[in-house]
């Protein structure tokens, strides 16, 4: 019978992003979840309310998969299963051609058993005494015991190939995915509708894109076994083919509308699920822990995630109680076809237009057929349901080769004498403004440049097209003289060292931490320290219970963490580590106490010598160092030099470091 169950995802990923995932809007669903409304705020989170399971607007682009019709869903299969095939081709070429030998194998083995019952049946329906017409019948016998044995031979060894076919396809998929992800530039991250993409394909394309071929290989071996059944019938007698083809009919439809029934009730539960995973992370995870207990949101959040299980549940029911309907009806045709087959049969014996032996063989290869046939209604189901997701996964292979970085073969030179940036304009996917607008700029070596400016002026976009982050939409950076876009994109921000306003906190030991930032070379302890010393992270390292040893991560046993001012030195340290002509710092200092953030810039200036710095602060005090300083408003420069001109010039700058320093003197 087919499968009418939607499997509830496993909880495998860290759902932040999941915050999206709240679908509103109004009622349009004939049997609405249910309300929890025991709690205290859980009817505040109740804005989805009635209309929790309607389709949220980001889940669009598969609202079409999800209303196709009947025989759209038809035609699907055929494209599935080639899918599957190839997938499968491209994780084990030859373990694929195994099964699919050994598969087609065992189904002939099979036809010949069945064709050697004829003469089973022919010698035993003989005329004649008892012993004559056993020994008659002992040859086919002796045919029909080998072709099964050798069937269910290799059979086994079908199974035994699928086995490790199954897990190279996982394997394969969780590769692919995870490369194109990362192959994608930084801007499609801020692509909402890929972002989307991303996190169905990984949540249920990777498994889906195993199950499919899974079940793809058993609608293979359902039908090669219904083949040779319909081949033997065929035989035996033309009219009895139809009738089993017939029986299929009704099946088939079942199958297809139970899919299509689970499918529509998924995608509706997506959303539920998202928000559910992200609650229940949010309730078990460390970070927020210390604010749940503050704010006292326990019981709060509680309530909402059994409010969303409560509606997951009922949907489930209501699907599963209608797909075990539909299903139902198929079986009860498709047995009443069934029995049509046997009722023609005994109209043949009847009016003699069929001998007995072949009789007795074909009610054999009828009840073989049917018992396929159901088999096969299953398997397409599962194909069908598990074909929806890897349409996921599909979907987003596609779209992000689309979105791929172009990788020339030019590789970026080990250094520059200046960086030129003419009339660069960058905008987010999606932004009406450009964050970035028309910016000239140059960069010398040797020299510190600041970007200042208020929240939102672009500062930290603009650091991200220096590192090759972003490719400007318009305009041109160059190399002296080259332009930037020529060169494959990693070979150029392998000379760029980028500090971020929030540095990763990779949960790694402290050493390797640090290491990081030049992965790709050995480093001895001796060289990680020297960074760390230049980042003024050696001395609290070496107090870590062991020292460059210590894991950063409180979620192992053992594990140390930092404070966020100490995480900042250690991300100081990996772009000192890293050892590049570009050193960009995104506000390096924010969180730095003042002892800490004067030992930063006094290395800062050592480091200039042959290196360029890009430093991004609101700290007017340090900016006051840099050569020259470039003031940003909306995205655009509105002010250029150096701090004894820009204050002369008594403009935005002027104001802006008038402003600190009086609350300095003030306080
Ligand atoms: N990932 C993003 N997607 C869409 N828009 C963004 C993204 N990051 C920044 N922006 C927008 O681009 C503009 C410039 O932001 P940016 O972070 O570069 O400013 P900033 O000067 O560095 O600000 P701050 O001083 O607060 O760090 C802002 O309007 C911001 O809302």
């Amino acid at each position: 019978m087919p499968d009418a169950t939607p499997a509830r995802p496993a909880d495998n990923h860290h759902p932040a992003s999941d915050l999206a995932g709240a679908p509103g809007g109004p009622a349009a669903h004939d049997s609405p979840g249910p309300t929890v409304t025991a709690d205290d705020g859980a009817t505040m989170l109740e804005s989805g309310g009635d209309g929790e399971l309607d389709l949220p607007y980001w889940l669009t682009s598969t609202q079409e998969a999800a209303n196709t019709g009947f025989l759209r869903m038809l035609r699907r299969l055929p494209r599935l299963l080639r899918d599957a095939w190839l997938l499968a081709w491209r994780a084990g070429p030859g373990t694929t051609a195994a099964v699919l030998v050994l598969q087609v194998a065992a189904g002939v083995a099979g036809a010949l058993g069945l064709i050697s019952t004829v003469g089973v049946f022919d010698g035993l329906l003989q005329a004649g005494p008892t012993p004559e017409r056993v020994r008659a019948a002992v040859p086919s016998l002796v045919l029909l015991i080998v072709a099964v044995a050798v069937r269910g031979l290799l059979a086994s060894a079908a199974t035994a190939m699928h086995g490790r076919l199954s897990p190279a396809v996982y394997e394969a998929a969780e590769n692919r995915l995870l490369d194109l992800t990362t192959r994608v530039d930084l801007a499609t991250f801020d692509d909402p509708d890929w972002r989307d993409a991303m996190e169905r394909a990984r949540d249920r394309g990777i498994p889906a894109a195993q199950q499919v071929v899974d079940f793809g290989i058993e609608v293979l071996t359902n039908l090669v076994g219904l083949v040779a059944a319909a081949g033997v019938l065929a035989v035996l007698h033309p009219i009895l083919l139809p009738l089993l083809v017939l029986a299929a009919v009704p099946t088939g439809w079942a199958a297809v509308r139970a899919a299509r029934l689970n499918y529509r009730s998924e995608l509706k539960l997506i959303a539920v699920w998202r928000r559910q995973r992200m609650l229940a992370y949010l309730l078990a995870a460390r970070e927020p822990a210390g604010e749940l207990r503050a704010f006292t949101v326990r019981r709060f959040l509680l309530a909402e995630v059994a409010r969303l299980l409560r509606i997951s549940t009922v949907e489930e029911i209501r699907v599963v109680t209608r797909s075990v309907r539909t299903t139902l009806y198929g079986q009860a045709l498709s047995g009443l076809i069934s029995g049509l087959s046997y009722l023609v049969l005994l109209w043949l014996l009847w009016t003699g237009r069929m001998e007995l032996a072949v009789g007795g063989a074909a009610a054999y290869a009828i009840n073989i057929g049917i018992g396929k046939l159901r088999e096969l209604a299953f398997s397409v189901n599962r194909v069908y349901e598990q074909g929806l997701y890897f349409a996921d996964f599909q979907g987003f292979c596609a779209m992000s080769l689309a979105h791929a970085e172009p990788s020339p073969e030019l590789r970026a030179p080990a250094g520059f004498s200046e960086i030129r940036l003419d009339r660069v304009t960058f905008r987010y996917p999606d932004a009406e403004r450009a964050a970035v607008d028309g910016i000239d700029m140059t960069l010398r070596r040797g020299e510190i440049v600041a970007l200042v400016g208020e929240n939102g002026s672009g500062k930290s976009t603009l650091a991200a097209v220096l590192a090759g982050l972003y490719r400007p939409q318009q305009g041109t950076i160059t190399w002296d003289g080259v332009d930037v876009s020529r060169f494959h994109p990693e070979s150029l921000r392998e000379r760029v060292a980028v500090v971020m306003q929030e540095p990763t906190r990779w949960p790694l030991s402290a050493r390797a931490n640090i290491a990081i930032g030049r992965h790709d070379r050995p480093a001895s302890l001796a060289q990680v320290q020297e960074s760390a010393r230049a980042g003024d992270a050696h001395q609290f390292v070496m107090e870590l219970p062991r020292k460059y040893d210590t894991l950063l991560s409180r979620h192992f046993t053992d594990g140390a963490d930092l404070s966020g001012g100490q995480w900042q030195r250690l991300a100081v340290s990996r772009a000192f580590h890293r050892d590049a002509p570009l050193l960009i710092c995104d506000e390096p200092t924010a969180n730095l106490d003042a002892r800490a953030e004067h030992e930063v810039y006094l290395r800062l200036r050592d480091l200039a010598a042959g290196r360029t710095v890009v430093l991004i602060t609101h700290r007017m005090a340090s900016v006051r160092e840099a050569d020259r300083i470039y003031v940003l408003d909306h995205g655009k420069v509105v002010e250029e030099g150096d701090h004894e001109e820009l204050m002369a010039a008594d403009g935005v700058y002027a104001q802006l470091f008038t402003l600190q320093a009086s609350a300095y003197q003030s306080a």
